[in-house]
């Protein structure tokens, strides 16, 4: 199907969704067991496309690995291949190929990875041939750029001799997904020493051991359902498997969603969502929780909420430039995504004198980005609006569609 459209609901919303389980931590946990020798045991690991490339990837012979858009299975793959001695060439898809590594492959190096270039310098695909260790393992990086290098790193820091010190430098982007390795690593037994203040994170060299280990469900692919009981005009959602202390930094959209609406009640199974009064104006730092951003900028649009963001740097490097493809969709449901200062500040909001339903029925252009079909889908509760390409939901949250359908018509 090339599009998808999603119809305002007929009747109250009661229900309750069985989320996808966390791709981010599903990877992780893929990673750190395959440093077992695959001898522990996952429970809940996700359906998402990206876990699946994982899995896939983990358990092939195949000198090429197509991780094809998956950022996470490109990061860590490739620091895992790179020091468990494995010839690989690692590729994805044109825009995967737009995606930099050059940060994480120039500290592999420095540990004594053998990587070269393929196509352009900095950019994937590479090829892996190889790993002496250098008995170099202090390693100052950028922590500005993107979190899965340093995510990457800290997982393989156990198996070297000396294990890892990693120094960050610059502003600590999507910090909480740092944090979730260290934790995950941490249940499999490795210890770290990490000093926030200083920038440090020191991993001491050290075996892994195999564990039970259960993944939580998805906060990330939470928030889309949080932006529906917001919209909706009466809906009350509750989401399974999600837990009030979680790993994930995306839980951040519990806080965020009691400015726009709607409030967080957690039970024995997961989180009941109800409506509250939304306020009109509010501002939030998406540093520690970039991929809200979009779910947060189209539910502001439509509810007429005005959120200055900040912190929302690394979306130009992500799946699309996914600030380029708010500005470009946002007018088409009644809204503007405004840049206050360069690269660093900016307004989502409604646009002055624009009508409560658009005169026909807008089609949002999704760019290969599972979350602009997804942050857009919940616009649906207002008036329809059609999604194209809808497929790409797959990536994270492949039952996205079938989960709408039980509270609304999707034709
Ligand atoms: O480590 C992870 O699982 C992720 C880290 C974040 O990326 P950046 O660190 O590049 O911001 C996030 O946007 C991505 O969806 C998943
Ligand atoms: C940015 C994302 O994923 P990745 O970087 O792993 O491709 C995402 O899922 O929003």
């Amino acid at each position: 199907m090339n599009s998808v459209i999603v119809n305002p609901p007929t009747q109250p919303i009661r229900t309750e969704i069985r989320l996808a389980s966390s791709k981010s931590e599903s990877n992780r946990a893929l990673i750190i067991n395959a440093l077992t020798q695959f001898k522990g045991q996952l429970e809940n690991i996700s359906s998402a496309r990206d876990t699946q490339t994982m899995m896939r990837l983990l358990q092939s012979s195949d000198v090429v690995a197509d991780v094809l858009d998956a950022g996470t299975t490109m990061r860590f793959l490739t620091a895992y291949f790179a020091v468990t001695n494995q010839h690989k060439t690692m590729t994805g898809t044109p825009r995967m190929c737009e995606r930099p590594i050059g940060i994480l492959v120039d500290a592999l190096r420095i540990l004594g990875a053998n990587i070269t270039y393929k196509q352009n310098e900095g950019y994937p695909p590479t090829e892996l041939n190889g790993f002496q260790y250098s008995g170099q393992n202090h390693l100052t990086i950028r922590g500005d750029v993107s979190s899965q290098y340093i995510s990457a790193l800290l997982m393989i820091g156990p198996m070297l001799p000396d294990g890892i010190t990693l120094e960050l430098t610059g502003e600590i982007g999507s910090r909480p997904y740092i944090e979730m390795t260290l934790q995950q690593m941490r249940a499999f037994g490795v210890t770290h020493e990490a000093n926030w203040e200083a920038k440090t994170i020191r991993v001491p060299a050290q075996h892994y051991t195999p564990t039970h280990y259960a993944i939580e469900s998805d906060w990330s692919g939470a928030s889309y359902w949080y932006s529906l009981v917001a919209l909706a005009k009466d809906a009350e959602v509750e989401l399974l498997g999600l837990k009030e202390n979680s790993l994930q930094g995306d839980s951040a959209i519990v806080k965020i969603m009691e400015h726009m609406g709607v409030k967080s009640v957690f039970t024995k199974r997961g989180v009941l969502l109800t409506k509250i009064p939304a306020e009109k104006a509010f501002a939030w730092d998406f540093t520690d929780c970039p991929d809200l951003a979009q779910t947060v900028a189209a539910c502001a649009a439509v509810a007429g909420i005005e959120v200055t963001m900040t912190g929302i740097e690394s979306l130009k490097i992500k799946e699309t430039d996914r600030v380029g493809a708010l500005q470009a969709e946002l007018p088409k449901i009644g809204g503007e995504l405004v840049e206050l200062e360069q690269n660093t500040k900016y307004i989502v909001r409604r646009k002055a004198e624009t009508p409560a339903t658009p005169p026909s029925t807008p089609v949002i252009e999704t760019y290969d980005d599972h979350r602009m079909a997804m942050a857009f889908a919940p616009v649906g509760m207002v008036f329809p609006v059609e999604i194209s390409e809808p497929h790409v939901v797959a990536k994270s949250y492949p039952s996205f569609w079938d989960d709408l359908k039980k509270v609304t018509t999707i034709a």
